[in-house]
């Protein structure tokens, strides 16, 4: 039994995720979690929203709520989505704990006592009708580059350069309007990762096994143009962690912030503190403290390729400079994005399906397989309507549903809801077995790998298996001259519905907990001998006719929900 670490980027507080979110980050790391317990490992998996920056506090201006508020209900809100997803963190925490500010300051005072943070005094720009300096977002004016009348301070939307607030063109503030704006001084702290450039580089060297797209995104944080920049990492916002070294002030830094980037990784540790004092488990800093226990913990973290640069580069310099025992990743599994009906998800557009809504009309499953069948691994990867139907009414409905409805239904008809004695393997059934053994193995291997899509592929190739099989024993058949021989066909193809249950539950929990209900075998355990796992369910077991487990999406609807996702949410 090995322990696993898992943490999935922590998904930004300011609205309802959409569907490459979720297969970028948040349900590939479940399926992971939901497999390594599966195999007898022990896994704490942990995620988080989060909350602090300037998108925050706008979001909560616009929805007329202080940002506190806001940020509590729209965690409430994610949660429940999270487990309409079947997402099954251990804890899903928040940036805006107590726990997080605590070791935010502390991680913030060893860095700073190492000689790894500068102060710089900068211009920026100043509103004295807010009372207020107006970072990021809080500014809006036309654009330097393509001439764009709404560009924000940190970045075009129209062209996607990246902007500080004093390159824009007649800018003005977000809050009131007012254009009366001015420079002034202002004191900020930086990170300085340009000193652990060397550090950083030889560390991600030893990295030969990770994803070429999370390797080629650090080397070229690390080396294009001048190199590895260092970091602000204080914002002049109220909202979000005050700027101390532990719990002490730091002279010239009142009234400031730490800012997100920041912050926001110290969160997948102060999340495992917020577990414990929930009580949800004990001794969170085995899980995180090399000198208390967790040196045999294999750490796995889940991302976007955007977050990519802050998880190799940003947050392992935060650890590596505190100079502190703290544990360090060992696999940063990243993801190409998701893009929708020949455009792009976007929550600030509202284009796509957004997880609330995607609920609203199919059940998790029919989601979860197909944006991890087709997970954007080595490429970008497109959401088409035409594309899930076919993929669902094929890979879920015509062969796994059809398999257990097919075989539990035709066993009723003839012997009755109980598994049927009689007959033996025959030569047909020892190369099914060696079949599956084969394709079993594959999967495993795959998963283990966090190939998620070849992990799919494989899983569908052993639906598929029982499914060839069946045709061509075709028992229906058999049973007119030899009964005991479809019985034994019989018995294999409910043993045939255990199995795909257990080893199915990473992908589709919900349908193998009705099958394993179904079959009265809950709490079966993953197979490791097919010959005898694939007589579990011996003569006389009594199961019952499962309900349908997965429905086919009409062309009718389809076109409807077409047309209903196809503006803006
Ligand atoms: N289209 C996409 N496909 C796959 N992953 C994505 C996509 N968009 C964002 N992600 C990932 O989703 C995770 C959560 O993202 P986050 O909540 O920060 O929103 P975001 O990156 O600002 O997305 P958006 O700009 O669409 O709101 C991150 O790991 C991010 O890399
Ligand atoms: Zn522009």
């Amino acid at each position: 039994m090995a322990r696993h670490l898992i943490t999935s980027a922590i998904p930004y507080i300011n609205g309802i995720k959409h569907l490459g979110n979720l297969v970028g980050s948040q349900l590939p790391a479940d399926l992971y979690a939901r497999y390594c317990r599966a195999r007898g490992h022990e896994v704490l998996f942990l995620c988080a929203t989060d909350e602090h920056g300037t998108p925050a506090e706008l979001a909560a201006a616009k929805a007329g709520q202080p940002v506190a508020e806001y940020c509590a209900e729209m965690h409430a809100v994610q949660a429940k989505l999270a487990e309409g997803f079947r997402l099954s963190f251990d804890h899903f925490g928040r940036s805006s704990s107590p726990q997080n500010h605590r070791l935010t300051q502390a991680f913030a005072k060893s860095l700073d006592e190492a000689g790894l943070i500068r102060e710089v005094s900068e211009t920026q720009m100043y509103s004295p009708q807010d009372g207020r300096f107006l970072p990021d977002r809080y500014i809006e004016g036309t654009c330097p580059n393509c001439g764009f009348e709404s560009a924000r301070g940190d970045q075009c939307d129209n062209c996607t350069k990246q902007l500080d607030p004093v390159d824009l063109i007649e800018p003005r503030s977000t809050i009131s309007g007012a254009t009366n704006l001015e420079m002034r001084e202002t004191k900020h702290l930086f990170l300085r990762q340009s000193a652990m450039k060397d550090d950083l580089e030889a560390w991600i060297d030893t990295k030969t096994d990770w994803p070429v797209l999370t390797t080629s995104i650090a080397k070229k944080w690390l080396n294009d143009g001048d190199g590895l920049q260092d970091r602000g990492i204080t914002r002049d916002l109220d909202w979000g962690v005050p700027v101390q070294r532990d719990d002490a002030p730091w002279p010239g830094m009142e009234g400031k912030v730490f800012y997100v980037w920041f912050d926001a990784p110290i969160e997948y540790i102060a999340c495992a503190q917020e577990w414990e004092e929930a009580g949800k488990g004990t001794d969170w800093a085995r899980w995180w403290r090399t000198d208390k226990g967790a040196d045999d913990v294999r750490y796995t973290q889940f991302m976007g390729k955007d977050n990519v640069p802050f998880h190799t580069l940003s947050f392992p310099a935060t650890i590596l400079g505190s100079g502190e025992p703290w544990k360090l990743v060992d696999y940063i599994k990243s993801f190409n994005y998701l893009n929708y009906e020949g455009g792009q998800f976007s929550t600030s557009r509202g284009r796509g399906v957004f997880m609330d809504q995607a609920l609203e009309i199919l059940p998790p499953d029919y989601w979860r397989w197909w944006l991890l069948s087709h997970a954007p691994e080595s490429n970008d990867a497109e959401f088409t309507w035409e594309n899930f139907q076919t993929s669902v009414n094929k890979d879920l409905a015509d062969v796994l549903g059809n398999f257990a409805s097919r075989v539990t239904k035709f066993c009723r008809s003839k012997f009755g809801e109980e598994v049927p004695a009689g007959g033996t393997f025959g030569d047909r059934e020892r190369q099914l077995v060696a079949d599956l053994s084969a394709k079993i193995a594959e999967y495993e291997a795959q998963m283990e790998a966090i190939e998620v899509r070849k992990a799919a592929a494989a899983l569908r190739a052993a639906w598929v298996l029982g499914n060839e099989y069946l045709q061509e024993a075709a028992p229906w058949s058999t049973f007119k001259e030899d009964p005991e021989t479809a019985a034994m066909q019989i018995r294999l193809g409910l043993n045939l519905i255990r199995l795909y249950a257990v080893i199915s539950a990473p992908f589709i929990p919900d349908a193998s907990a009705q099958l394993l209900g179904a079959m009265k075998a809950e709490g079966a355990d993953w197979p490791s001998d097919l010959d005898s796992d694939l007589q579990a369910l011996v003569p006389g077991h009594i199961f019952a006719v499962p309900d349908v487990t997965f429905r086919k999406i009409g062309d009718a609807e389809r076109e409807d929900w077409q047309a209903r996702f196809s503006g803006r949410r």
